[in-house]
């Protein structure tokens, strides 16, 4: 089986990124380091590392996309949980011959120039879950 390494990030869909950096920086006392957009996800993405893992805050930058959809419904919070993986690409042909219900059959690109797939929250036991390559350790 191909290791999962650790939790990359956990997912957090947010309203406003400013009011809720400024949240994390001044109240739970964790920095933000960068600050993406990633259009083919249709967010702005800020990253704030803690430890071997990082908060990834999303604001949706259309309300037809996935974190706009998910606040419609939810409100703002943990909106996936993200797994560091060796092999994306051998991990999803392993996961779909194990009758896992794949987002992305394909690895896309996401922050950080990461490759990354979404594996269904109804094929997960209820958690979106994503997978990311990154070239550093
Ligand atoms: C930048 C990048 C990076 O890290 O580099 C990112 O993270 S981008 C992060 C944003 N991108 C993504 O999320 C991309 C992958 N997500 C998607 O494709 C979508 O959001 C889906 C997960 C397929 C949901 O799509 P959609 O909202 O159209 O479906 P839906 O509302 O009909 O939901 C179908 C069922 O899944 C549940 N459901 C929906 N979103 C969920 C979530 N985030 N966590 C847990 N369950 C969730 C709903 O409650 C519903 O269950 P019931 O039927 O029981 O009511
Ligand atoms: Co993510």
């Amino acid at each position: 089986m191909i290791p999962t390494k650790r939790v990359d990030h956990i997912g957090i869909a947010v309203k406003d990124l400013a009011t809720v950096i400024e949240f994390y920086e001044k109240v739970i006392g964790i920095k933000c380091t960068s600050i993406e957009e990633v259009p083919d996800q249709k967010v702005k993405v800020a990253f704030l590392p803690c430890g071997d893992s990082e908060i990834e805050l999303l604001e949706s930058t259309d309300p037809e996309g996935p974190v706009a959809k998910f606040i419609e419904k939810n409100g703002e919070g943990v909106q996936h949980i993200a797994f560091r993986v060796e092999d994306l690409p051998g991990k999803l042909a392993e996961l779909e011959a194990a009758g896992v219900r794949l987002i992305d059959k394909k690895p896309r690109r996401g922050a950080g120039g990461a490759d990354i797939a979404f594996l269904h929250p109804k094929g997960t036991h209820g958690v979106l879950l994503e997978l990311c390559q990154r070239d550093s350790e």
